[in-house]
């Protein structure tokens, strides 16, 4: 009996780069998830610990981004085929390699060229309360993600001894709405247009993300609640949880490649987050409402 190495591969999985294309006022979007997995001639890494062979999953993650700004994502398809010939055609001990891409589809939204709502992962919420006598209606959404490809800056904030953040003037600004609405006791009846209503809040709340330019989330965050206690007159209070889905521009720096605003790093955790209230202050207050 012998113990033999079986079946391996190795390599950077869940990429996550977006690729902006911003050739004319309109910008297109690519979203996607990447992952590599090597094989071949990797038996004396395991068995003797010899690197000789080996593509760091580094240098894979840095040739994604690489690719997505020299060449483009013209499709998934193309995208994974141009990776997978790559790293066969380059490296001598990869035998195969299977590229796996998930595609994360993004809607215009129609009040800028460079607004966007991601397709699908939507929940409308409600919470009603009823003591008899006192009925509150606090309806929701989450899952509203949505993106702007320009228009945004951040700069200004306290600099201390552990900041390093630079400051921009054109940043990527996107975050997962998490929205709840009240509305004012005498609008909640069974009867009143409750889909109308949310129809028309969340469309102010999308269009106000897409069309103010923004200084910070948090200020974002604000003219969106403004905005819908505006034009809704039957709401008192709407409470806001926005987590600031950062988007890194990748460093291409070191292949001799420029990223002017081209080709993000999706991060995934952490993330800021941004919450508030936004009310009429003539509201009577009912936190039991919530
Ligand atoms: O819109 C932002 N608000 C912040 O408070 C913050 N903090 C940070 O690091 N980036 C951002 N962006």
């Amino acid at each position: 009996m012998a113990i033999v190495l079986g079946d391996n591969r190795y390599g950077k999985a869940e990429v996550r780069v977006v690729r902006v294309d911003r050739s004319g006022d309109t910008h297109t979007l690519r979203d996607l998830n990447v992952s590599v997995a090597l094989s071949g001639e990797f038996a004396a890494v395991h068995l003797t610990g010899d690197n000789a062979a080996v593509l760091t999953t580094d240098a894979q993650k840095n040739t994604v981004f690489a690719f997505a700004r020299e060449h483009g994502v013209a499709s998934p398809e193309e995208f994974g085929l141009r990776l997978a010939r790559h790293f066969v055609g380059s490296q001598p001990a990869v035998r195969r390699a299977r590229v796996t891409v998930e595609e994360y589809a993004w809607d215009r939204v129609p009040v800028t060229g460079h607004s966007f709502v991601r397709r699908g992962g939507e929940i409308r919420t409600v919470r009603v309360t009823h003591d008899g006598s006192a009925t509150h209606v606090v309806a929701g959404l989450r899952g509203l993600t949505v993106l702007n490809s320009t228009g945004s800056e951040f700069r200004g904030y306290v600099k201390d001894a552990y900041t390093t953040l630079p400051e921009t003037l054109d940043r990527v600004l996107a975050t997962e709405v998490h929205a709840e609405w009240r509305h004012l006791s005498p609008t909640a009846s069974p009867e009143a247009p409750w889909d109308a209503s949310f129809t028309e809040v969340r469309r102010l709340l999308l269009e106000t993300f897409a069309g103010t330019y923004s200084r910070s989330l948090q200020q974002t965050l604000y003219a969106m609640g403004r905005r819908v206690l505006e034009e809704c007159p039957g709401l008192g209070e709407i409470r806001l949880s926005m987590p600031n889905r950062h988007h890194f521009l990748a460093d291409l720096e070191p292949f001799g490649l420029d990223n002017p605003g081209a080709v993000f790093y999706a991060a995934d955790r952490p993330y800021g987050l941004i919450e508030g209230t936004v009310l009429r202050d003539d509201a009577p207050p009912a936190e039991e409402a919530w």
